[in-house]
């Protein structure tokens, strides 16, 4: 299967479990591999044959400033069904990472699969 990756996709979202988390939103680092359909691009060399990547990251962002979530997981499988469900991806791994929420750690986050990997 091939694969498009992003790394380090910020976007900003209301998130966390506790009251102080909620009153304002907080820039969360996304990064994503997404599993292709198939392969037609490499032959065709034309966008349509593909997932655009530029199309996720904008509707991912839009969605996001939208939206709350409780827990990190719960925001990692809302942006896995919007790439397996708007964008037709057959599998993605998505990992959403907090930047220093915790006193001496630097990163937290989740990563989960979704979808068939072919
Ligand atoms: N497994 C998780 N544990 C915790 C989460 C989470 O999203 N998933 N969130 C929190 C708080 O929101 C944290 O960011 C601040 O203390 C705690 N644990």
């Amino acid at each position: 299967m091939d694969i498009i990756y992003l790394q380090q996709v910020r976007a900003s979202t209301v998130l966390g479990w506790y009251d102080w988390e909620r009153t304002q939103s907080q820039v969360v680092e996304l990064d994503l591999e997404i599993g292709l359909p198939s392969a037609r691009a490499c032959v065709s060399d034309h966008l349509n044959d593909t997932i655009d990547y530029d199309k996720v990251v904008t509707q991912i962002r839009q969605d996001l400033t939208a939206k709350h979530f409780l827990l990190l997981e719960a925001l990692a499988e809302h942006i896995a069904n919007i790439v397996l469900n708007d964008f037709g991806a057959p599998w993605i791994k998505v990992s959403v990472t907090k930047l220093g929420i915790l006193q001496e750690v630097a990163r937290v986050g989740v990563t989960i699969e979704r979808g068939q990997r072919a």
